[in-house]
């Protein structure tokens, strides 16, 4: 099948998380009622939630912005690997958000049961199409190793779960994840990868070439059919870009 993953280049970290999130400003100025954004964990993101809350506290129709994550650590909140706590401390807490928007997974549970109660509050709240919940947009990082969300090389049958959330093991230390599936974030309006930095740059090349290696990663297989994928990187991640 023919890829259509779009490529956008930045020259640096900062110069991409306030292009991207001038696009996800843009992408709000419609008159929507309500958007259902997954937001990802990771080093770029961290800039572009400090850029939000700096330059679009007040520009942001926060009202109809529903907040997810694609994965989490399983931690409580208050630790600092937390997705959701990072996200409370850069952007969270600086801008005006009623709590019944933010919809995070409870780290600090056992992690099958905050998988469940997850999967639950996606079904409740998310509209679906073709049998599985359809975000209007997954914000998506990528490991050194070629993961995504919490989808590890060594754990690909989650791409093809028919479950909406799965318990993840982080290969190296053994942490418990929570994670969307692949047909979860293949079945979403956009997909954008936000990724930045010297040690991405030979998987992003494997998985652009179409090569044999960038198959085996998780990254390759998120690309939505009717959706958009985007990655926006920036100069170091795209360095070896065939
Ligand atoms: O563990 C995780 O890593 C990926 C990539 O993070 P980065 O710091 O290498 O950019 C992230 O997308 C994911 O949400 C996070 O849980």
């Amino acid at each position: 099948m023919a890829s259509n993953k779009e490529i956008k280049i930045y020259t640096d970290a900062q110069e991409l998380a306030e292009s991207f999130a001038f696009e996800l400003f843009q992408m709000t100025q419609s008159n929507r009622q309500r958007f259902d954004i997954a937001l990802s964990g990771g080093s770029t993101p961290k800039l572009l939630f400090d850029v939000l809350a700096s330059e679009y506290a007040e520009k942001f129709p926060w009202e109809r912005i529903h907040f997810w994550w694609g994965d989490e650590r399983c931690v409580p909140p208050t630790d600092a690997d937390s997705n959701y706590g990072m996200t409370k401390q850069h952007l969270f807490s600086k801008i005006t958000i009623d709590e019944s928007q933010i919809h995070r997974v409870k780290g600090e549970l056992d992690p099958a049961k905050a998988a469940t109660l997850y999967s639950d509050e996606i079904k409740s709240q998310l509209n679906d199409r073709d049998g599985w919940p359809n975000f209007d947009l997954i914000i998506l990082g990528m490991g050194d190793d070629g993961h995504t969300a919490s989808i590890f090389p060594h754990e690909m049958q989650l791409l093809n779960s028919d479950k909406i959330c799965e318990v993840a093991t982080h290969p190296v230390s053994g942490q418990k994840r929570v994670s969307l599936t692949g047909k979860v974030l293949n079945n979403a309006n956009r997909v954008h990868f936000l990724i930045s930095g010297q040690a991405k740059a030979q998987r992003l090349a494997e998985i652009m070439s179409d090569s044999a290696e960038g198959q085996k990663l998780p990254s390759y297989h998120i690309e939505p059919v009717n959706g958009e994928t985007i990655f926006f990187l920036d100069e170091e991640a795209g360095s070896k870009l065939p």
